[in-house]
């Protein structure tokens, strides 16, 4: 028996330190298995994996081996899987979280290509959210601009319109009355104050017609809308937009210029809060490149796979 740790600036014995060592493989060991177990039980998208290991190369899913990540996608063997990573020049030594850029977008493409071609394609509905300043309005206008197919939804405000801001195109401008109006009849899918200032809804019609009509929808909203439509809609799909870096973001803000000292200090404060709820979402998206940003978007539009919920 070993002594226990108590004084903690003494150096553990040796023994202590190897036992400890063993102890997190073997728990590492356990949790890389659960994750396969879950992706092997169509429990979990194998996007959202390898979504999770590039945002956090070091967590369970960045740990785990290429070919084993593979090889617990249904219907991939180990034939499948070599012709894979040949196709793709990735080496079966990698790791997921240390794929690198262009490994990793041509290993997603073929995920996705494979997703697609399971089954029926469906018609998605698709919650964009991230902080302040992390480029959802930019992704989002660059998706309404090279993607005809999917229908951006217009949301209803009651925030002034910035100059160049057209009515019906980037919002809904509405009075406070008519605000009201629209909850109390029901038109909303959801609504939310933000930034403890304007009220924001999603007009309920124009994203049933579209679904109904086959086309893709995407929501570009904040997080307590993106957790209001999931309680309404399960079946919808949620993206968090992620910055590259911290330091990234604070730079965006910043160099957008539309906020004050004051206030952006303040969206900060909130985007701390917002980053810790990626978790809650289906899949992340860096936004480094805004074209593969919006690109990664659109194509998680075409996954049939029911997302997995934490
Ligand atoms: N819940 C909800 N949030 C929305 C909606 N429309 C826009 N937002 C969010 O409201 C916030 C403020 O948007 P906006 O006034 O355009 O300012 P900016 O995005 O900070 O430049 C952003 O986080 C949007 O994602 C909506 O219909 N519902
Ligand atoms: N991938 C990117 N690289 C560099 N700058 C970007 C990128 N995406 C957005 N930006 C810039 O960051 C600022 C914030 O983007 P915006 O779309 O307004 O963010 P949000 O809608 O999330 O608040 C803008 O000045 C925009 O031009």
């Amino acid at each position: 028996m070993s002594e226990p740790r108590t004084a903690s600036l003494r150096p553990a014995p040796p023994e202590v330190d190897r036992r400890a060592a063993s102890q997190a493989a073997v728990a590492a060991r356990r949790a890389r298995a659960a994750v396969k177990a879950a992706i092997a039980a169509h429990e979990v998208s194998p996007l959202t994996v390898l979504d999770k290991a590039t945002a956090e190369p070091e967590g369970v899913e960045g740990r785990l081996r290429v070919t084993e990540f593979l090889l617990s996608v249904p219907a991939i063997g180990t034939t499948k899987m070599k012709d894979a990573l040949e196709r793709l020049a990735i080496s079966p030594a990698k790791r997921l979280g240390g794929l690198g850029r262009h490994q990793r977008l041509r290993l997603r493409e073929f995920l996705i290509e494979r997703e697609s071609r399971s089954g029926r394609q469906k018609n998605q509905l698709v919650v964009l959210a991230g902080p302040t300043a992390v480029g959802k309005g930019t992704v989002s206008t660059y998706i309404r601009e090279n993607y005809p197919d999917v229908l951006l939804s217009v949301s209803a405000t009651t925030r002034a319109p910035r100059p160049g801001e057209v009515d019906g195109v980037n919002y809904y401008f509405v009075d406070d009355a008519e605000f009201d109006r629209m909850i109390a009849d029901g038109e909303l899918l959801e609504w939310a104050t933000v930034h403890n200032a304007s009220r924001y809804g999603t007009p309920r019609t124009p994203i049933e017609r579209a679904l109904e009509a086959g086309r893709s929808v995407l929501l570009e909203i904040d997080l307590q809308g993106a957790r209001s439509v999931r309680a309404a809609m399960p079946e919808a799909r949620l993206i968090f937009l992620l910055p590259p870096t911290w330091e990234e973001l604070v730079r965006r803000l910043i160099g957008r210029g539309t906020e004050s000292a004051a206030e952006q200090q303040r969206r900060l404060e909130t985007a701390k809060i917002e980053l810790a709820a990626q978790d809650e979402f289906d899949h992340r998206v860096v936004n480094t490149d805004v074209a593969e940003a919006a690109r990664e978007v659109v194509d998680l539009m075409k996954i049939r796979t029911a997302p997995s919920r934490p």
